[in-house]
C-alpha cells in the first residue's frame, strides 16, 4: 500500500506500548424513567463495575463471558457511545471520559467498531462501495481518492473490487462482514472493537474471517478488542484474555497462560463446559449450576461465589474439607430446592452420610435440617446464607490478587480469594 493511500498515524505509541487504558470503568443503567426513578436509583443494572485493564498497540485482548455479563456494554463504554457513570478511558494520552464532543468526534477516527450482524449494520439501499467511504465522508478524508482507497479497501478484505458497485443482499453473510471490516478501516483507525464479529457466521467462514481479521491486523498495525461468548473463537485470535462475569472482569492473562493454568474457578467452569468433540473423552457438562444473579443486586464480595463450587468456609468454624462440602451442598440444595425432603434418615443419608459436623456450625446445620424438614425452606436458606455464604471472605472482601504465570510473559490478573495465602499464587485444583 502506497503511504499516500495511508494517513499514517502521528502518535509515536510504540508496538508493545499501552495503546488504551480503561481505569475503574462503570457502567449503571437507571431503570425506568422520570422523577421517581431518578430519586430512588437502587434499581440500577450493575452492567459494568470497575473494570480495570489495558492494550497493548498491535495487541488483540479478547474479552469472553456468558451473555449478559456485560461485554457489549464495555465496548460501548470504552467507546463512550455509552457516558460511564465512573471510571476513565485513556487513549494514547488523552481521557476519552473528558473529551468535548468534537475532540470526540475526532478521536473516533482511530477507534472503530464492527458489530455481530452483517446483516443489519449494512444499509440495504446502498451499494457496498459507497458504504465504505461514508466514514471518510464524515470525518472529510480523503477527499477525491475516496474511490479508488474503498477498491483498494475491498480488495484488502478478500473482496473483488470489481463488487464496489453491489448491493449488501449480493453478498454471503461472511462477504458482508467483510465489508463491515472494509468500512472500519476507511479512516485508517488504530483500534477497532470487534462486538462477536463472526457469530453469526458457520464455522469454517468464521475461521476465514478471522484469519482476514489476522492479516489486517499484521499489515495496518491494528489493536483490537474482541468480544465473543465463543472460548474457541477467543483462544485463536487473542493474544491475552480477559474474562467477565457479572459487569466485573474475574481473570486476565496471557491466551496461553489462561487455558492451560486458569486461576479463577469461574474461569474453570467456562474452559471445562466447552462441547468436546468426544463425549466419551470426558468432557464435563453442566459444570456451572445456578442462575447468574440479577446485576441490579449482585453479590457482595467476589460475585461469582453463589455458583463457586470453591466458596471459602469462614474462619470461625472448625470444618474439615469433607464437612464444608456437604454443608456447601446442602445449602445449594436447600436455596434451589432440588430435594424433597421426605424423612430425616434419607435426607441425612443424602447430605451428612457421616452426621453432622460438631459445635456451632453443627447445630446451625441441625436447626436447617429441622427447618427444611418442617417444609420452611425460606427459614433453612436464610439460616444458611446467613451463617455460612455470607460469613465467607468470598462475600466480605472484594478479590483482586496477581498470580505467577507458568506461560508468557504477562501479568496474571484472577480475583479470587482462593490465591490469599498461597505461596506461589496458583490454586490446588478441584
Ligand atoms: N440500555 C440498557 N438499559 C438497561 N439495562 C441494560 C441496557 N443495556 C444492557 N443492559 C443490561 O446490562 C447487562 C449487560 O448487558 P450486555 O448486553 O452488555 O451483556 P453482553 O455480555 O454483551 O451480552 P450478550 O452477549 O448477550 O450481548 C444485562 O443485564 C442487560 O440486560
Amino acid at each position: 500500500m502506497s503511504k499516500a493511500m495511508m494517513s499514517e498515524s502521528t502518535d509515536d505509541i510504540g508496538f508493545g506500548d499501552t495503546l488504551l487504558r480503561v481505569e475503574g470503568l462503570t457502567k449503571y443503567f437507571s431503570q425506568g424513567s422520570g422523577l421517581i426513578a431518578s430519586l430512588f436509583n437502587d434499581e440500577e443494572v450493575k452492567a459494568v463495575d470497575d473494570v480495570t485493564f489495558d492494550i497493548a498497540k498491535g495487541e488483540t485482548l479478547g474479552l469472553v463471558g456468558e451473555s449478559g455479563c456485560g461485554k457489549s456494554t464495555l465496548a460501548r463504554t470504552v467507546l463512550r457511545l455509552l457516558e460511564p457513570t465512573d471510571g476513565a478511558v485513556w487513549f494514547k494520552d488523552d481521557n476519552l471520559a473528558e473529551m468535548s464532543g468534537e475532540e470526540l468526534r475526532s478521536m473516533r477516527e482511530d477507534m472503530q467498531m464492527i458489530f455481530q450482524d452483517p446483516q443489519s449494520s449494512l444499509d440495504p439501499r446502498m451499494k457496498v462501495g459507497p458504504i465504505v467511504e461514508e466514514p471518510m465522508k464524515a470525518h472529510g478524508l480523503y477527499e477525491g481518492e475516496r474511490e479508488q482507497r474503498a477498491r483498494m479497501l475491498l480488495e484488502k478484505v478478500g473482496l473483488d473490487p470489481q463488487h464496489y458497485n453491489r448491493y449488501p443482499h449480493q453478498f454471503s453473510g461472511g462477504q458482508r462482514q467483510r465489508v463491515n471490516l472494509a468500512r472500519a478501516l476507511a479512516v485508517n483507525p488504530d483500534f477497532i472493537v470487534c462486538d462477536e464479529p463472526t457469530s453469526a457466521l458457520d464455522a469454517s467462514i468464521q475461521a476465514q474471517v478471522l484469519n482476514t481479521m489476522r492479516d489486517l491486523q499484521e499489515e495496518f498495525g491494528l489493536t483490537y478488542l474482541f468480544i465473543s461468548h465463543d472460548l474457541s473463537v477467543i483462544r485463536h485470535i487473542s493474544d491475552r484474555v480477559a474474562v467477565m462475569y457479572l459487569g466485573q472482569l474475574v481473570e486476565l492473562s496471557d491466551t496461553e497462560e489462561l487455558f492451560e493454568n486458569p486461576q479463577h474457578p469461574y474461569t474453570r467452569a467456562l474452559l471445562q463446559s466447552i462441547p468436546v468433540p468426544d463425549p466419551r473423552a470426558g468432557g464435563q457438562r453442566g459444570v456451572l449450576e445456578g442462575d447468574v444473579p440479577s446485576p441490579i443486586d449482585p453479590p457482595s464480595g467476589c460475585r461469582f461465589r453463589t455458583r463457586c463450587p470453591r466458596l471459602i468456609a469462614p474462619d470461625e468454624y472448625d470444618l474439615s474439607d469433607t464437612q464444608w462440602d456437604q454443608i456447601k451442598e446442602f445449602m445449594r440444595e436447600t436455596e434451589r430446592r432440588t430435594f424433597e425432603a421426605d424423612g430425616e434418615a434419607s435426607l441425612r443419608g443424602e447430605f451428612f452420610p457421616d452426621g453432622t459436623p460438631s459445635g456451632e456450625a453443627g447445630s446451625i446445620v441441625e436447626s436447617s435440617i429441622d427447618d427444611v424438614l418442617s417444609d420452611d425452606w425460606d427459614a433453612a436458606e436464610e439460616r444458611m446464607a446467613e451463617s455460612f455464604a455470607e460469613q465467607s471472605i468470598c462475600a466480605k472482601e472484594v478479590p483482586s490478587y496477581e498470580v505467577e504465570a507458568e506461560h508468557g510473559a504477562s501479568r496474571h490478573f484472577a480475583a479470587c480469594h482462593l490465591h490469599r495465602d498461597s505461596i506461589d499464587g496458583s490454586v490446588a485444583d478441584d
